[in-house]
């Protein structure tokens, strides 16, 4: 939470560098019992895993990856003047705005975010490129069918309070009260020289109950804490480097607290480039945030009800009072 991200701010574990390998790979096409386990497990423990054979086309996701960059090839007026931010609204597109508790300083990258709500990208839609908003709504809906089905698998044994299906229920799409969000990201390329200090994105943790994140092979730099039960990073960091087919899962914040603490949710980060070679590359990723309809109770024995509306504001409220 936004305690532990401040916490991290200068010191030696927020800048520890990865030293630790991959976190696991489960395959989706597995009986289901052992993917279920095989989930539990990595949610459990880590934090973090990568999913393949998931059923979502490559060739879906490689359009969105396309749009994107050509998106992002535009000047920074034109992408600002299609769709212009909104923090009400959680929508649009941002600038190097981000300053994440945890670093002080602004992440390194632009986005876009769409937020699946009645009526929040209206106006937001870039035109440009003109396949943009049919190739980003069809990755999110495939993402969303994805995201219930993990929930689900996880539901069992996280949430023992609830009905079957109550995760998945809570999960809609441009619904009146929607929050589930897709956000395309590029971190540009670095000039060489002192970097210390920057991150293309700072140590956090999600606000979500799941966050899928489509990220290419060959644009590393994502790492989660190898200990997410240490507020600090614990002892180091694990890289969760883009698998070909693959796609990076990891519990946030909102299916820790409605797991009563079952299932934690986990630091991560993005470093900057270190290479000469990685200085000079754009990294895209995807972002997909399953955060359950505004109207939603979170209710657990553990803590008081809340809405899931009221949770989002909260922590919306707590990373611009920095
Ligand atoms: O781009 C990435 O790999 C990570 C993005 C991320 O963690 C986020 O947007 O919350
Ligand atoms: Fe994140």
């Amino acid at each position: 939470d936004v305690a532990v991200e401040a916490g991290l701010r200068g010191s030696a574990a927020g800048t520890a560098d990865a030293v630790t390998s991959d976190v696991p790979v489960i395959d989706l096409q597995q009986p289901e019992a052992e993917v279920e386990a095989a989930m539990w497990a990595a949610a459990h423990e880590v934090g973090f895993f990568t999913i393949t054979g998931h059923g979502i086309a490559q060739e879906l996701i490689d359009k969105a990856f396309a749009s994107s960059k050509a998106f992002y090839a535009q000047p920074q007026q034109d992408k600002a003047r299609m769709s212009p931010f909104s923090r009400e609204l959680n929508s649009g597109y941002e600038f190097y705005s981000q300053v994440r508790p945890s670093t002080g300083t602004a992440d390194q990258k632009e986005s876009l975010q769409i937020t699946a709500r009645q009526g929040a990208m209206d106006g937001r839609w870039p035109s440009e490129p003109a396949s943009f908003e049919s190739d980003a709504n069809a990755l999110m809906s495939a993402a969303h069918a994805l995201a219930l089905r993990l929930l689900s698998l996880l539901e069992r044994r996280a949430c023992p309070q609830l009905a079957p299906g109550t995760l998945a229920r809570a999960h809609t799409l441009w619904a009146a009260d929607g929050q589930c969000t897709l956000r395309l990201l590029h971190y540009p390329p670095v000039a060489a020289g002192d970097t210390a200090g920057l991150w293309r994105a700072g140590p956090h943790t999600d606000w979500a109950c799941l966050t899928l994140l489509f990220q290419r092979p060959g644009e590393a730099g994502l790492e989660c804490a190898a200990n997410p039960r240490a507020a600090d990073g614990g002892a180091g960091w694990a890289r969760v480097d883009p698998v070909e087919g693959g796609i990076a899962v990891n519990i946030g914040d909102m299916l820790s607290r409605w797991s009563g603490g079952r299932l934690l949710s986990n630091l991560h980060r993005v470093r900057m480039p270190t290479t000469d070679e990685e200085r000079g590359r754009s990294r895209y990723s995807i972002a997909f945030f399953a955060q359950a309809d505004q109207g939603q109770v979170i209710e657990t024995e553990e803590k008081e009800p809340i809405t899931a509306g009221d949770y989002i504001l909260g922590r919306i409220k707590s990373n611009f009072e920095k």
